[in-house]
């Protein structure tokens, strides 16, 4: 891939994307400009990678052709203002921010910019991420093809139209934090019992990559997946009964859709 690639803001999400891509060596780092309001998070990269740390979001916006915007929310508005003259016409601006629409985008820079929204999640950083991706009319099938070319290297990825990003946020974006707190009460059942805190950690997290890896390769619904484990009169039956009880699904379900109304309400949906 002989495109320059460009990282506005190097908090958890950039860079997860970012050393994902390296880790690939889908593209070299040298073909990889970088900058954060923070100095410090620039510097930082540099001492794993031979990439460019530049001065300014300007200089990444006139250096690159496809731009990736990973600021907050609130500050992405300032982030396009200042890009906003330096990007060519052919620059394709891929946008992180959650809650910020297409439109919210073009408004500052302009409705004939190439724009794709992106919901991403932080296990890019093991290039294990989904990622939804979201363009404008802007941006041709071949361009998408590239975008979209390079975020398979951090993961699975999906296209699908703006009216479900904030479905895709709930559940890919914010995802991983109702999976690491599952991950957490797993751990703790077992060192309830007596397990070292280190080995509870090891097996809770080993059996939900493993169960995920299962569905994932063998396309099996859940439920199929969770009846093999539970054998007629066993153990297994009992601890689903306590989680149907404890309404475990509903409490998911809502924690999910707590993030899509909230999303919503960043994108000035009622
Ligand atoms: N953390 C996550 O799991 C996910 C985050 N996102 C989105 O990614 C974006 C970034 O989120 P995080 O990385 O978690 O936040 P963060 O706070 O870790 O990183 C944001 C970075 O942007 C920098 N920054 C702020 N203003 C800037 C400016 N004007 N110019 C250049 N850099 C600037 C900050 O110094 C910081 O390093 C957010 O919009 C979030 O909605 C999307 C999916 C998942
Ligand atoms: O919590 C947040 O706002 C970001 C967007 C999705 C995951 N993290």
């Amino acid at each position: 891939m002989e495109q320059r690639i460009g990282f506005i803001g190097l908090g958890n999400m950039g860079c997860a994307i970012l050393h994902g891509i390296i880790a690939s060596q889908f593209i070299p780092a040298s073909q990889i400009n970088v900058y954060d309001i923070h100095p410090e998070n620039g510097e930082k990269l540099k001492e794993s990678y031979d990439l460019n740390v530049l001065a300014s979001a300007k200089e990444v916006a006139k250096e690159s052709d496809i731009v990736f915007i990973a600021v907050k929310p609130q500050n992405i508005n300032e982030v396009l203002a200042e890009i906003q003259k330096e990007l060519k016409k052919s620059t394709v601006v891929v946008s992180v921010v959650a809650g910020v629409t297409i439109k919210m985008i073009e408004a500052i820079i302009g409705y004939e910019q190439k724009i794709v929204r992106v919901m991403p999640n932080t296990p890019a950083l093991v290039n294990s991420a989904i990622c939804s991706l979201t363009p404008n009319t802007e941006v041709s099938p071949e361009e998408l093809l590239t975008v979209r070319g390079l975020l398979n290297c951090i993961g699975l990825t999906e296209v699908i139209p703006e009216s479900l990003v904030h479905s895709a946020t709930g559940v890919g974006g914010s995802g991983p934090a109702f999976v690491f707190m599952f991950i957490e009460a797993l751990a703790d059942g077992a060192v309830k019992g007596g397990m070292t805190r280190k080995q509870a950690y090891k097996f809770a997290a080993q059996t939900v990559m493993g169960s995920a890896k299962l569905m994932l390769e063998t396309n099996k619904h859940p439920g199929e997946l969770k009846d093999m484990v539970c054998s007629p009169g066993g153990i297994t039956i009992e601890g689903v009964q306590t989680l149907e009880q404890n309404n475990f699904r509903a409490a998911i379900m809502n924690a999910v859709e707590a993030c899509v109304n909230r999303s919503k309400q960043l994108s000035g949906e009622k």
